[in-house]
């Protein structure tokens, strides 16, 4: 089971900067979890926080129990091996060899011989898809292997707590369908609580058992997908249906004349940008690949939504229970496949994994 992970009454700010205050959330143990937020929102210094890499001025992250913004330099060091972390740009180094990078944490952190840190390491290539590539160097290679070189980095050392910073980014769609499905994979398998990072708002409504909004240096929402993904919420709407209509502008907030003048050409006839079709509403989320272990965090979640169901909106609560009667049936209908086909994981599988991940390869 994943660690947890409670942050409370978070302020960060460089100098005269503030980035964002007063946040405070909790990643549900075991659970998929989403950032978004428009550029500069601060996400990427939120996951820094979260790892002890910065210092906030006000407020407390506890992990596992402990709180990282008091403890000593020494606990730090062990609570951050709780972490697979993967960086916005893979965070690799330059002049080691794409095997040398993943296999730098069991080096650093476990006594294991070269031989088991050879295999960990050539498992954890596999499963991104760069076998035949370990021996390059970052600058050798495409911003997406590099990406893909940096998950695998992330996942050597079995992580109870996965950090992701815009995993998607740089990478076709085909790929990045396969990652969010390893990303859910993972989570089926070993329970990891895990929080992305993303502008992919395919990932961020299909992906995720929750979601966060970061907006004018504050958290505006944090909840379970059913509860965002039918939310009312000015800027939950506008950044999940990609539109220029509503709060969030081209660098900083909008002024009501800026909003007007938008509004008027869309009434006018002139596309806002976003699709024509609403695209809010409880789209199914990525269920984990047949054969594996059905998700726990489902019904945790599913828990918890009942709970505050009476206090929602009762087109909400309509869409919820539509969406919890379609989750059951996608379930069974796994259950089923499982039960027929009893697949490996595409990654276990040598013969299905050349069949079957070529969109992995270099
Ligand atoms: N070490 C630092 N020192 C000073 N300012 C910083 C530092 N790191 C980040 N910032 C500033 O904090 C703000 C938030 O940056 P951050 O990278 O977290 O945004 P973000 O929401 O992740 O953006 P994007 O979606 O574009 O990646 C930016 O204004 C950035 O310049």
């Amino acid at each position: 089971m994943g660690a947890s992970v409670s942050v409370e009454g978070l302020t960060k700010s460089f100098g005269s900067q503030n980035i964002w205050r007063d946040v405070s959330l909790t990643l549900p143990m075991g659970e998929v979890s989403v950032l978004l937020g428009p550029s500069g929102t601060g996400k990427s210094v939120f996951l820094k926080t979260l790892i002890g890499l910065l210092h906030p001025e006000q407020g407390s992250v506890i992990i596992d129990g402990t709180d990282i913004t008091k403890c000593s330099s020494r606990e730090l060091y062990e609570i951050r091996k709780l972490f697979g972390v993967l960086f916005q740009d893979g965070a690799l180094f330059g002049s080691m060899s794409l095997f040398d990078n993943i296999a730098f944490p069991l080096r650093e952190h476990t006594k294991k011989k070269e031989d088991d840190i050879r295999d960990v390491v050539m498992e954890k290539i596999e499963l991104v898809g760069l076998t035949g590539a370990e021996n390059k160097l970052p600058g050798e290679i495409s911003g997406g292997m590099r990406k893909r070189a940096g998950l695998a980095r992330a996942l050597v050392l079995d992580p109870q707590i996965i950090l992701c910073d815009e995993p998607d980014s740089g990478l076709d769609p085909v790929r990045t369908a396969y990652l969010s499905q390893l990303l859910i994979d993972i989570n089926a398998q070993i329970d990891a609580t895990i929080l992305i990072v993303t502008h992919n708002i395919q990932v961020a409504r299909t992906v995720p058992d929750n979601i966060g909004m970061l907006f004018r240096k504050e958290l505006v929402m944090f909840g379970p997908r059913e509860v965002l993904l039918t939310s009312d919420e000015p800027v939950v709407d506008q950044f999940l249906n990609g539109r220029r209509i509503g709060p969030i502008g081209m660098s900083e907030e909008k002024d009501d004349a800026q909003q007007k003048r938008e509004q008027e050409m869309v009434d006018a006839g002139h596309s806002d940008g976003g699709t024509a079709e609403d695209v809010r509403g409880i789209v199914p989320q990525l269920q984990a690949t047949p054969g594996l272990p059905e998700r726990k965090a489902v019904a945790r979640r599913q828990a918890r939504v009942r709970e505050i169901l009476h206090t929602l909106p009762e087109p909400a609560q309509r869409a919820i229970e539509d969406s919890f009667i379609e989750e059951a049936a996608a379930q069974a209908k796994g259950r089923e496949a499982t039960r027929l086909t009893r697949p490996a994981p595409v990654w276990e599988s040598s013969d299905a994994r050349t069949e079957q991940i070529p969109a992995y390869r270099a």
